[in-house]
């Protein structure tokens, strides 16, 4: 059995972030991300799965971790991390609990690992991580960091006992335990973002993640770097403001929703039972040690026919999964725990549940009055349904967004035509019709324009009257037959750049405009692999900019099968295979040649691996950052 799926990883935003003026810290944006998308992105490769402790905002960080759960505190009006602790340990499926705060997004790759050896060597119940701090002018202390904490799922009972005797403190529970602390060397990797200062000084120093290396950069001085064009565009485009009623089932399915979803009603709307059973009283289950105690039944509940029958000492009522729980009760026995049950009595051992068991709480899923879903969302089949649970039959959407495209060229002939010497079929009119269209837009295919002035200037002045945005490939580049980025630079304000990226070097931004409308451009190089690369990292983001989406592109760690030969000062975008190794965990090997113009590289692709600026050659079982197709195409 692989470490990892021993282990599942619990990411801690409950707190109330008062030094961030009560804002929700995982939600703060931060290089491209939220926090706890960062957090996400480095604890998840350690563990099997990845749940969070939130108490609001609950659907934000319910789309970071898909389909695992976000756990909200069990103990009411308490937000220390031991609430969020006490729910990750109730919750925990595997053997081993591994924490991190929601606000650390540089913590060690290695933390499960050199934690989990630790707490094998001392045969202890937690392994926490300690660094070295020092302070000017004082001796260097050792600084335990509790919250990143790897805990057998079994010490549940002790952290119960402890919360009983009234006492919260994360330090004093961790004392009473037998502890490992393991040394890490890189004290900055346990840093966590406190405030908003914090975040901004996080978020301009450059490249100092641990993921990406330091390495000298060699590239051409003039190119712009990749971060600095994305943040260009996203800087000058807005949203686009109009928008529609849709029904659920009938065309609400991965639209954006346009106004947040105040929640009407508590899901469920009552506490009832997870399981098909008793009702019963929490407190005439047997106590530790004492006999088994018999219940006499007096009434059944349905799900749909509640039982209004009043449980008396030593009663209980037969229950159905989803019925109300009866009044009184507030612990439901699941019927196979019972020791005997005969006609309407059933008794119970005295360890066969917990007070509170298998009670689900009105409002659980969604409280009345809270933002069920916000503004923004892409509507995906979960969305579709849980907007249904709140009784809600409609949405309001943004409209689509409208996008025209041709390619440029003369060598290029269309499907259909003969293929005359020197000329290639058009292919990247294809590949932009099928990322458009999964991005939600309405399309205007407008064709193959050729390398003449006079069409050029008459195609984008249509589409600048039929489309919101206008996406060209072909002709961005220096060539003697690259006329595009004249036209384009005599229509509007557009700029050319030279990139530090491969592929996708050239690349085209501006607005055009004719007497009576303007769109946006996006002028992309002709290379079949380079019209990919680029629209996936700039066309797209800004598209959804423009659609008022808020969505991220999910990036992951795997380790490199193979070295990966790599220059730094530019970012490399390579096309990747990532599968499951051996040990159960995520890697990835290239598909063979990377040129721009071997488009089986992306057909044969699941995912892009993402070779930052600044780092060098990677070596064979190093990890690397690869940018999962699922989701993004
Ligand atoms: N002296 C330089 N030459 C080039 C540079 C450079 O920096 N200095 N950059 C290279 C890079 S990188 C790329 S990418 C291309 C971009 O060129 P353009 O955007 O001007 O595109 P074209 O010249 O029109 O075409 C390039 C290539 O792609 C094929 N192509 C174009 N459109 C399609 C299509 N719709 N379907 C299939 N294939 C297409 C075209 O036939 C060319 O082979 O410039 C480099 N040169
Ligand atoms: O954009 Mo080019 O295709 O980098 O080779
Ligand atoms: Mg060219």
């Amino acid at each position: 059995m692989s470490l990892k799926s021993k282990i599942t990883g619990l990411i801690l935003a409950g707190g109330r972030g008062t030094r961030m003026g009560r804002v929700d810290k995982g939600l703060q944006p931060f290089r491209g991300a939220t926090l706890v998308e960062h957090v996400m992105r480095r604890l998840a490769p350690q563990v099997a799965t990845v749940v969070i402790n939130a108490n609001r905002n609950l659907p934000q960080y319910q789309a970071v971790v898909d389909a695992a759960p976000v756990l909200p505190d069990y103990l009411d009006g308490f937000e220390g991390p031991l609430a969020g602790l006490q729910i990750g340990l109730q919750y925990c499926p595997t053997e081993l609990l591994l924490t991190a705060p929601c606000d650390s997004p540089f913590l060690p790759l290695d933390l499960a690992e050199r934690l989990h050896a630790a707490l094998l060597e001392q045969d202890a119940d937690v392994a926490l991580a300690v660094t070295m701090e020092a302070e000017e002018g004082a001796e260097p202390y050792r600084q335990p960091h509790p919250v990143f904490a790897l805990m057998k799922a079994s010490l549940l009972p002790q952290l119960d006992a402890y919360l009983d005797t009234g006492a919260r403190r994360m330090e004093s529970w961790i004392k009473s335990l037998r502890v490992a602390e393991v040394m890490f060397d890189d004290a900055d990797a346990f840093r966590n973002i406190n405030t908003l200062a914090e975040l901004q000084m996080h978020e301009q120093a450059s490249a100092s993640q641990p993921s990406a290396p330091a390495a000298p950069a060699s590239g051409d001085p003039d190119a712009m770097p990749v971060a600095e064009a994305q943040r260009i565009i996203c800087e000058r485009i807005t949203p686009v403001a109009a928008t529609e009623t849709r029904a659920l089932l009938h065309g609400a399915l991965d639209r954006v929703l346009a106004e947040d979803i105040i929640s009407p009603i508590n899901v469920p709307a009552y506490d009832n039972s997870a399981m098909d059973g008793y009702a019963l009283r929490g407190a005439d289950l047997p106590a530790a040690g004492a006999p088994d105690a018999t219940f006499k039944v007096i009434g059944i509940a349905y799900a749909g026919r509640p039982c209004t029958q009043t449980p008396q000492a030593g009663e209980c009522i037969r229950i159905m999964t989803g019925a109300a729980i009866p009044p009184g009760c507030d612990s439901v026995l699941p019927q196979e725990l019972a020791s005997h049950i005969d006609g309407d009595s059933v008794t119970i051992p005295h360890d066969a549940i917990r007070m509170g068991a298998n009670r689900r709480f009105a409002g659980e899923d969604l409280k009345a009055g809270g933002i069920a879903l916000a503004k923004g969302k892409i509507l995906r089949p979960a969305d579709l349904g849980l907007v249904a649970s709140l009784g809600i039959g409609e949405v309001t959407v943004q409209r689509k967004l409208r996008v025209a495209f041709f390619s440029t060229g003369d060598e290029l002939r269309s499907l259909g035509d003969h293929l005359d010497d020197g000329c290639v079929y058009d292919s990247n009119r294809y590949t932009l019709f099928g990322m458009l269209t999964r991005l939600g837009c309405e399309v205007v295919d407008m064709g193959i324009v050729r390398d003449d002035p006079a069409a050029l200037e008459a195609a984008l002045r249509k589409a600048c009257t039929e489309a919101d945005a206008i996406i060209t490939s072909g002709g961005v580049s220096e060539g003697a037959a690259d006329y595009t980025r004249d036209i384009m630079a005599r229509l509007g304000d557009v700029a050319f750049w030279k990139l530090a990226m491969r592929p996708g070097r050239p690349l085209a931004f501006g607005k055009i405009a004719t007497e009576a409308d303007s769109a946006w451009l996006f002028g992309l190089p002709g290379n079949p692999v380079a019209v990919m690369v680029s629209f996936y990292m700039f066309a797209r983001p800004a598209l959804l900019r423009m659609m008022g989406a808020q969505a991220t592109q999910p990036v992951m760690q795997a380790r490199a099968t193979e070295a990966i030969r790599k220059r730094p000062g530019r970012t490399e975008y390579q096309r990747g295979i990532l599968s499951t190794g051996d040990g159960g965990e995520p890697q990835v090997r290239l598909t063979g040649a990377q040129g721009s113009g071997i488009l089986s590289s992306m057909s044969e692709a699941n995912c892009i691996v993402v070779l930052r600026e600044a780092q060098a050659s990677v070596a064979a079982g190093e990890m690397v950052d690869v940018l999962l197709f699922d989701g993004l195409v």
